[in-house]
């Protein structure tokens, strides 16, 4: 049986659940419309019908198994025929190949896109979407895909700027999405969420759900996960606090409507495609529910009310850990949420912060330092300046360092750094969060990506200026400009 839910956080006129993520959870609308005691009564309270929502196969351990039970006016079954939607999405991709994307080693970097009109300008957050890169197969249940949606300001005052009399449902996979500029008010078969920039929020896999913009014009990043659910990291040393907390990530509590409207869309993304059904009712139908597969939201970074989205955040969430006396951390310190492959430790993808921190390390490169990577990188920009990135990484923007591509600290960057006078003092990094998606498959680029206007062709250039500092003599000093100290030791 379902746990009693745990006491509700009010938002706004919102109320959530704490303690989601896996755990059972349970909320009823209307007093009494829960069944109790089993799932499928001969008759539901209320003369709802009761339908299950699997996240996971049947048979998959019960550590890992995840369904809810939705007590709903009508079930979903109740609409017509699917049809491939007039016109198609052309900028989804759910299957990476040769026919559909391209690959690439090259580091890859993309300034923010505009939020002014353009053509073929998107009409809600569905349209909005597009693929950045990804790996593998929805349809094989292996892979990823990193999508992004520019909302520009002309389809907000457009009429369907929201999803009206229209739902989202993605059957290929969970979105995690990170809202960089204006609020999402997400509404799901398990109710309401509210989601700012500074948060994130999880819909899993076959949740219905639409999305309005409070705001207005919206920008921000999706990864797509096939085949497998996030979670979270396992802390190991760091013993049983610290990072993400179970407690922080909040679940929706139960909302219906039941108005007839006619002609209602569910546009389901299937293979990548996009197909449409309709129905007269809401699936938003949802009286009472119970179970452990919930959309979520995580207040990982922000917490209280927004009055400025580009400069009042309080970051008291998330609880960073990190070196407290000499070199770098991986970044994997700072994992908040993790989609697991089979292989212990390999990720099919990891979501990554880089928050407000102290940095301490003695005599240390205190910047990330240069690397290559077997997993690949995709980075985006929340607010704020990042740590390796002097100039060029702007809030809204993007970079791609796939598997084995080298990337590190632009020159500005490393040079600063170097001379500081003050290297070995404490210093709080503040106002600024960054964040990766990390990946153990390689990612093949879209083509329009490639093609973007935003496309950042010079990003090379911020290494080039890199110049050896060498200063080992060995009779000459060949690169530094001054010549090396004096080598006692011969
Ligand atoms: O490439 C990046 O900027 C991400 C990153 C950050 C860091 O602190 C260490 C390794 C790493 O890949
Ligand atoms: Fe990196």
């Amino acid at each position: 049986m379902a746990t009693p839910p745990p006491p509700p956080q009010e938002e706004g006129r919102l109320r959530y659940m704490s303690g989601g993520l896996g755990n059972s959870l349970s909320s009823e609308a209307v007093a009494g419309s829960l069944p109790r005691g089993q799932n499928s009564p001969l008759l539901c309270p209320l003369g709802l019908y009761a339908e299950q929502l699997s996240g996971t196969p049947f048979t998959a351990p019960r550590a890992r198994n995840l369904r809810t039970w939705l007590y709903r006016i009508k079930p979903s079954v109740t609409h017509e025929p699917f049809h491939p939607r007039h016109p198609p999405h052309r900028r989804l991709i759910g299957e990476f190949d040769r026919t559909t994307t391209l690959a690439t080693p090259t580091q890859l970097r993309w300034r923010p896109t505009d939020l002014v009109p353009r053509e073929e300008a998107p009409l809600d957050f569905v349209d909005g979407l597009y693929t950045v890169c990804g790996a593998g197969s929805s349809f094989l249940r292996h892979g990823y895909a990193i999508h992004m949606y520019p909302i520009p300001l002309t389809c907000v005052y457009a009429a369907n700027k929201s999803m009206d009399g229209c739902a989202f449902c993605n059957a290929d996979g969970d979105f995690l999405i990170v809202p960089q500029q204006g609020r999402l008010l997400i509404t799901t078969e398990c109710g309401k969420l509210l989601v700012p920039p500074g948060e994130i929020v999880v819909i899993p896999q076959g949740f219905r759900f639409a999305v309005d913009l409070p705001d207005g014009p919206s920008r921000g990043y999706v990864s797509e996960i096939f085949g497998t659910h996030f979670q979270l990291p396992d802390l190991g040393p760091i013993g049983a606090n610290g990072l993400a907390s179970a407690r922080d990530f909040l679940s929706p509590t139960a909302w219906f409507e039941q108005d007839h409207r006619p002609g209602y869309t569910i546009v389901q993304k299937y293979g990548g495609e996009l197909f449409t059904a309709t129905q007269d009712f809401s699936p938003f139908n949802v009286v009472a529910w119970h179970g452990n597969y919930v959309p979520y939201k995580v207040v990982t970074f922000l917490a209280g009310l927004v009055t400025d989205l580009l400069s009042h955040y309080d970051l008291s969430k998330f609880c960073p850990f990190n070196t407290v006396l000499f070199d770098h951390a991986d970044p994997s310190i700072n994992t908040v949420l993790t989609a697991p492959t089979d292989k212990p430790g390999v990720a099919l993808l990891d979501f990554v912060i880089f928050p407000p921190r102290w940095l301490v390390a003695e005599n240390t490169f205190r910047p990330p330092y240069y690397h290559r990577n077997c997993m690949s990188e995709f980075m985006g920009l929340i607010y704020g300046i990042y740590e390796a990135k002097a100039d060029g990484f702007l809030p809204g923007g993007a970079s791609l360092h796939s598997c084995m591509t080298p990337h590190g600290p632009d020159t500005k960057t490393y040079e600063a750094t170097i001379s500081r006078s003050d290297a070995n003092e404490p210093s709080r990094l503040s106002g600024t969060l960054a964040f990766m998606f990390e990946s153990s498959l390689i990612p093949r680029v879209c083509q329009w990506a490639l093609d973007s206007p935003s496309r950042d062709l010079d990003y090379y250039q911020c290494w080039i200026g890199l110049k050896s500092h060498f200063a080992h003599d060995n009779g000459q000093a060949t690169s530094k400009e001054e010549p090396a100290d004096e080598d006692n030791t011969k």
